[in-house]
């Protein structure tokens, strides 16, 4: 877990106190709107860089929150269940890296219980967590991955995300509804065919196919 904390970007406090301020925050907006080509003292954009500011503080809170907090809290009682647990197209919204644009998609998340489980909401809140920085899909995926094997220490983790990239859609090549699907598998869902091959059919029978 030490890995996942320290490769965090807003967990230390120094990095933190060196963050932009407020009014630097809302200059290089001012800055951006004037690069586009418009007005930011027109009355629709004399609000806007706080605005942006303000939405960016939520868009990319993931960077305030820590997966260990969420992932920590376990239980056991569940009358001896031992089987796969799946948590299926759980919707997120990210940022793509390179160019700050959205990735719209859903996560699908499945482990092996050793013994413990987690709070069903608990995987949807890694998600967002994750997805709440600036990704690619593969970090995403390795990430979610990552954060629930140790943390969990399940008999294997399972993450499959699909998703569509606005970076693609509404720009640069300009292709619209194609979908990018990466997956990662720990533990017995990479050592077992077995395993993964059931992941796979409990995902395709939701899905109609
Ligand atoms: N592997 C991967 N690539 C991504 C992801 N999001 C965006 N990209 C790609 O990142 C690449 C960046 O390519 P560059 O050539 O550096 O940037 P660019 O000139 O804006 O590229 P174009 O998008 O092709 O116009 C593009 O091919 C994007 O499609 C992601 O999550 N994973
Ligand atoms: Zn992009």
């Amino acid at each position: 877990m030490d890995a996942i904390v320290k490769s965090f970007p807003g967990k230390d406090q120094d990095e933190k106190d060196a963050r932009p301020s407020q009014s630097e925050v809302e200059a290089a907006v001012r800055t951006l709107l004037l690069w586009v080509g418009d007005d930011p003292d027109r009355e629709g954009l004399v609000d806007t860089p706080k605005r942006v500011a303000k939405a960016y503080k939520d868009l990319f809170g993931g960077y305030d929150e820590d997966p260990e907090d969420v992932l920590g809290r376990t239980f056991e009682e569940v009358a001896g269940y031992d089987d796969m647990v799946l948590v299926r197209d759980i919707p997120f919204f990210s940022h793509c890296e390179h160019h700050m644009v959205p990735i719209i998609g859903k996560a699908h998340v499945a482990y092996l219980p050793d013994g413990k489980v987690l709070g069903l909401s608990k995987i949807a809140r890694v998600i967002d967590i994750y997805a709440r920085r600036l990704q690619t899909q593969e970090s995403m995926t390795a990430q979610v991955s990552k954060a629930i094997d140790e943390t969990l220490r399940p008999l294997g983790v399972a993450v499959m995300i699909e998703a569509e990239h606005m970076c693609m859609a509404m720009r640069g090549i300009r292709k619209q509804g194609s979908t990018t699907l990466t997956t990662t598998f720990t533990g017995q869902f990479k050592t077992d065919p077995h395993q993964q091959a059931r992941f796979m059919t409990m995902l395709r029978s939701h899905n109609g196919h």
